[in-house]
């Protein structure tokens, strides 16, 4: 999988989510999109297969989180839907990211990519300590998630763009880092905290940033993607 910037498509409806997409009707390239909780609630997974229709790549980010033979048979059902990029809350137990493998991949061997999220973009490392009474570094505790996650056979985590680096170095160049906490240099940070902007997720090394708001919710949509896609992949776009 090349790099690519991925649209978070936080939205509660169906209509709202075509009223969005009409806006890239005249784009050559379809823009990666990915489905997260509030608009799978919404809509369930007709919503996936619509997208995948109109030819779009999906990570579906409803970050499973359960014993692993319930997060298995979830699994199992999510991947009948063929969306791109799966993923797992924490990259706990491996028993849960085994078995999140085993559920995936479907009788001809073929799965989606299987991530798992490291600590949220939204935590502080005083967050952390506090609230989690996770007593260490917050590098530390992602450096270690990553780990285990690759470990147990995954294809990357979800980190910020700050730590993409740091993963690589100790998972190696090809374990992918898909990382949310994005902003423009001159954007709202809201509710997130390990933010950067595209062009230094670039060249920390992230393989996908993945953008909301600062698209979704900006005057131009089409206008704020394209400006991702220039800072983040510079002059190697497809
Ligand atoms: O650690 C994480 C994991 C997932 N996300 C998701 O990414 C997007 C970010 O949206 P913005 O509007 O650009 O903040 C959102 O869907 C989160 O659920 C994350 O931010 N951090």
């Amino acid at each position: 999988m090349s790099k690519d910037v991925i649209i978070a498509c936080d939205f509660n409806s169906k209509a709202d989510l075509m009223t969005f997409l009409d806006k890239f009707e005249n784009e050559d390239r379809k823009p990666f999109l990915k489905v997260g909780m509030e608009l799978f609630y919404a809509e369930g997974p007709a919503i996936v297969k619509e997208i995948k229709a109109r030819g779009h790549k999906i990570f579906l980010d409803l970050k499973l989180h359960d014993i692993p033979n319930t997060v298995k048979k979830a699994m199992a059902v999510l991947s009948a839907l063929d969306v791109d990029i799966c993923n797992l809350h924490a990259a706990g137990t491996a028993a849960m990211m085994e078995a999140a493998l085993e559920g995936l991949t479907r009788a001809d061997g073929t799965r989606p990519l299987l991530i798992a999220v490291t600590q949220l973009t939204s935590t502080s490392e005083e967050r952390m300590q506090k609230d989690l009474l996770i007593d260490r570094p917050l590098d530390e505790v992602v450096m270690h998630y990553a780990k285990n996650a690759k470990d147990a056979g995954l294809d990357g985590v979800v980190c910020s763009p700050l730590e993409a680096g740091k993963v690589k170095a100790v998972c190696g160049d090809a374990f992918l880092t898909v990382t949310p906490g994005v902003r423009f240099a001159d954007g709202e940070v809201g509710d997130q905290v390990r933010v950067t902007t595209p062009a230094k997720a670039r060249e920390l090394g992230s393989d996908y940033i993945v953008v909301g708001r600062p698209i979704t919710q900006a005057a131009d949509p089409v206008q704020a993607y394209h400006r991702c896609i220039r800072e983040f992949l510079g002059g190697e776009v497809e």
